[in-house]
């Protein structure tokens, strides 16, 4: 076991400097500067300056322009893929595939914000009434490093359609990918109608709190969302906040074993579980428990086995990743699988099934966003369903069942925006949901997306004659 820290991809303020590590190899593989508050807000200026001719264009100009932004996406999709896996250690082919979703949601967004438009409300022959859906004004986009290009171009493409001008601020951890997505985007719009300001946490901040922004997206974790809520308040701006979960899933008697460990394992260790909807917890009914962990713990030594099972994003996130499983083994948790930093270069961390958890173990109570699968048996449907809906977030949940009853009550009890029934991924950003808790509020995805970036005005015309006396 090595206790020797592996280096992070860190913004280093002293030098003024985003220092870059390749988190397989923790060799530096480039740096970028960070912007000075003057140049966040020259761009924030930039943006206000475009706010006017850019929400006077046609919904469909926008949207032909947006399809010229896919297509500079797609030309360079293997480039982008390859920087977003070097930065980030996502494997080359799901680097690819964020790339491409990308692509393809601009694209509906291109599509989907010409027929975005008003309705007509009841009147009558002398006076009717409609409404008309306006651009906020400038909007700040402030995106994490998981899933950074589908992430972006999501909010890009619905702020951007729907006449707002954007200020874009990617993660620090994955620069080199903002920093390219906005050579590329950039020279499509007129200057200030999109730009790119790379920098850390500081940097958001100014971002922010300079009250410049009408409408500030943040998908990211819940702690910066909670301080992100505050600025809102103080400076009236609009807030979408896609926040972290603590995902559970629930295992019903009466599943195959093996199928819903499969499962399981899927949801738990994909991206290394660094997906915002991962598995975080596991509630397994008794009748299967024995049969059902012993097949996640294989999964999970199969994985590790196969030696090429992705890094984390970087050493100081493997660090939080690894204290939450000290702290659950310190608790009575037993480690079935992993749970040890491995030997060698890099963020690494293996697939890790933790049995005999519990509530008050911080793997069970918070986000991990590492490849651990965290067990508590429980005695009946009901009571997993209860430790389910227990906490602060409220994202997704996942439920394995063949009761339909069961179905019908875990649907109606999960407090949470998606419920995945006998599946561990789907939903948004297919289909729009509604964090609850400090998972976020408002919507992030989907057609709900472009009512998040525009204010509706009812207007109220009524004949002259009426007004005659
Ligand atoms: N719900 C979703 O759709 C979704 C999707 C992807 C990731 N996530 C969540 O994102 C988290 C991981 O991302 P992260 O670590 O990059 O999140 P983060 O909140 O630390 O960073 C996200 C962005 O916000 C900026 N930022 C950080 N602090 C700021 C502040 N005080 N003011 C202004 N900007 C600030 C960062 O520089 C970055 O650009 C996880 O919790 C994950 O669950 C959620």
């Amino acid at each position: 076991m090595s206790t020797a820290p592996a280096p992070s991809t860190q913004a280093d303020r002293d030098t003024g400097q985003m220092v870059i590590m390749d988190p397989a190899t923790g060799e530096q593989v480039g740096s970028l500067p960070i912007a000075g508050p003057e140049e966040a807000h020259r761009a924030l200026a930039a943006a206000r300056t475009a706010a006017a001719d850019w929400a006077a264009t046609s919904p469909a100009e926008r949207g032909q322009l947006l399809h010229r932004a896919a297509q500079a996406l797609e030309d360079a999709a293997e480039e982008l893929a390859e920087l977003n896996r070097r930065e980030t250690g996502k494997p080359l082919q799901d680097s690819l595939g964020g790339v491409q979703a990308g692509a393809a949601t601009l694209r509906q967004y291109a599509e989907l914000g010409p027929v975005h438009r008003g309705h007509s409300l009841c009147g009558d022959q002398l006076a009717t009434n409609y409404t008309v859906s306006e651009p906020r004004g400038v909007a700040l986009l402030l995106t994490p490093w998981n899933d950074p290009v589908a992430v972006a171009a999501g909010l890009i493409g619905a702020a951007l359609v729907t006449g707002n001008t954007v200020v874009h601020k990617p993660s620090e951890r994955c620069p080199q990918v903002g920093a390219r997505l906005g050579e590329l985007l950039e020279p499509i719009f007129a200057p200030g109608v999109f730009s790119t300001v790379l920098g850390d946490a500081a940097t958001g901040r100014v971002l922010s709190e300079a009250g410049q922004a009408q409408v500030i997206a943040h998908v990211g974790s819940s702690a910066t969302g909670a301080r992100l809520a505050e600025v809102a308040a103080a400076t009236s701006a609009h807030l979408i906040r896609e926040n972290g979960g603590n995902d559970p899933l629930l295992v019903d008697a009466g599943v195959d074993p093996q199928w819903a460990a499969e499962q399981a394992a899927l949801g738990c260790f994909a991206n290394a579980g660094q997906i915002c909807t991962s598995v975080e917890r596991i509630y397994v009914h008794r009748d299967i428990a024995a049969e059902f962990c012993r097949a996640l713990t294989e999964q999970a030594r199969q994985r590790n086995a196969s030696g090429d099972f992705q890094p984390l994003v970087d050493a100081a996130h493997r660090e939080g990743v690894h204290e939450q499983v000290r702290q659950a083994l310190a608790s009575g948790a037993v480690a079935a699988e992993g749970g040890m930093l491995p030997e060698g270069p890099g963020a690494h961390y293996p697939a890790t099934v933790l049995l005999q958890c519990a509530s008050g173990m911080r793997v069970m109570d918070e986000e991990t966003f590492g490849p651990i699968a965290p067990v508590e048996v429980v005695d009946d449907f009901e009571q997993g369903l209860a430790k389910a809906r227990a906490g602060r977030y409220g994202l997704a949940a996942s439920v394995l069942t063949a009761d339909i009853a069961h179905l019908q009550q875990a649907v109606a009890g999960l407090p949470v925006g998606t419920v995945k029934v006998n599946a561990v991924f789907g939903g948004a950003p297919g289909g729009a949901a509604e964090p609850r808790g400090d998972s976020g509020a408002g919507f992030g995805y989907g057609p709900e997306l472009l009512d998040e970036f525009t204010l509706t005005k009812v207007v109220h015309v009524s004949a002259p004659e009426r007004r005659t006396p």
